[in-house]
């Protein structure tokens, strides 16, 4: 099965609430789709989202380097090839993370095509159902409180709580939420990068003394402060995740071994795709680290590639936040993974398990060759 033509097309979903971090507010999840077709007539779906402020991509910078850089050198690749195409993939520009990401994807799902087997069967196996967390974003505590009630009804038990914009504000949110919600559910933070290490140590052991536990917290400080990171990780009892410090496996490795943080969030638009998400679940086995998979704010098509690998690799892959497409109003994706509250399940079908994709925008001059 050889690569004839990539094809691109946009999906817009609107949020039924809008998603604010201490980084970004959107109110629509929009993915860019990549869509690979095959002599055999297969075809293979992928998609990446532009967060600009946390990988530096945007559709553009996706489509153009996609179109410039790597596409060229797929064509007429063989499917079966599979690590071959992924080194093609990673080697053929530097960065552009997310660029890597779609085309992997639909590779991937193009691999299990190939075989006729779901994703994570061909991964090496694993559960078809999964269980999410879900994010609240940051606000005033009282529309924060009433997001957590509505999760909670929706039967989510892990809320992953976003904080980051004002210290002392942020700390009376997380007494708030954890006096409401403390005793049902799993609290974990996620401070995008909005305080400084003085700042996370001096919140963090307030909380503690509180006796308000929290699951873990996440990339507390800026994405190349490891120092920071390692400062706070010395001094708080709360586990601390790094989610903008890691992308690479290099940068995983320096993570673990110098004992920077805890935890390690992989998300396949930090990682380039699958090839090097699993490259980093092995890493932190080998240094038994916790890992958890993340998305940014996408849709059901890329958070299926992640879900699959998820399946594959519980033993790696403890935590789950895939919650991207559980922020939607509706999944214009019919197969994949179908979302029911927290619980994610995977599709038997083979590769993704896509069927069909509803309001697809197609790009004018979004096929390549032309
Ligand atoms: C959506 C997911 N739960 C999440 O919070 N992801 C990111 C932020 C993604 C974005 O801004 O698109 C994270 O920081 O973990
Ligand atoms: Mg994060």
């Amino acid at each position: 099965m050889k690569i004839t033509a990539i094809r691109f097309a946009k999906l817009k979903v609107p949020l039924v609430t809008p998603f604010k971090t201490a980084l970004r507010e959107v109110s629509f999840i929009e993915d860019l789709v990549v869509i690979i077709e095959t002599d055999k007539g297969e075809i293979g779906y992928g998609a990446a989202a532009s967060t600009p402020v946390i990988t530096g991509d945007t559709h553009q910078s996706i489509l153009s380097v996609i179109k410039q850089f790597i596409a060229p050198k797929l064509l007429g690749m063989e499917i079966e090839n599979l690590n071959q195409i992924c080194q093609v993939i990673q080697s053929s520009v530097v960065a552009n993370y997310s660029a890597k990401a779609a085309l992997e994807l639909a590779v991937y799902d193009l691999w299990g095509k190939l075989y006729q087997a779901p994703l994570y069967k061909l991964l090496g196996g694993g559960s078809q159902t999964l269980r999410t967390d879900i994010t609240i974003s940051v606000d005033n505590i009282d529309k924060m409180l009433s997001d957590c009630a509505l999760a909670v009804a929706q039967g989510f038990d892990i809320l992953k709580v976003k904080i980051g914009n004002d210290l002392q504000q942020d700390i009376e949110r997380v007494k708030a939420i954890y006096q409401d919600f403390g005793q049902k559910t799993h609290i974990r933070l996620d401070v995008n990068q909005g305080w400084n290490a003085k700042q996370t140590v001096f919140a963090l052991q307030k909380l503690e003394s509180l006796n308000v536990e929290l699951e873990l917290v996440e990339q507390p400080v800026k994405s190349d402060d490891f120092k920071g990171l390692k400062y706070i990780t010395e001094r708080v009892n709360t586990p601390i995740m790094a989610d903008e410090s890691a992308f690479s496996p290099k940068q995983v490795i320096q993570l673990l071994e110098q004992n920077v943080v805890d935890i390690i969030n992989i998300k396949v638009m930090k990682t380039g795709g699958l090839s090097r998400a699993i490259e980093i679940a092995n890493i932190t086995a080998q240094y038994q680290a916790q890992c958890m998979i993340g998305c940014m704010l996408e849709g059901s098509i890329a958070v299926a590639g992640a879900a699959h690998l998820a399946s594959a690799k519980a033993q790696q892959i403890s935590k789950i936040d895939l919650d991207g497409p559980a922020l939607g109003q509706y999944d214009p994706v019919q197969g994949g993974v179908e979302f029911n509250g927290p619980a994610i399940t995977l599709s038997d079908g083979p590769g993704l398990g896509i069927n069909s994709i509803d309001t697809l925008q197609p790009i004018n001059d979004g096929v390549w060759p032309l």
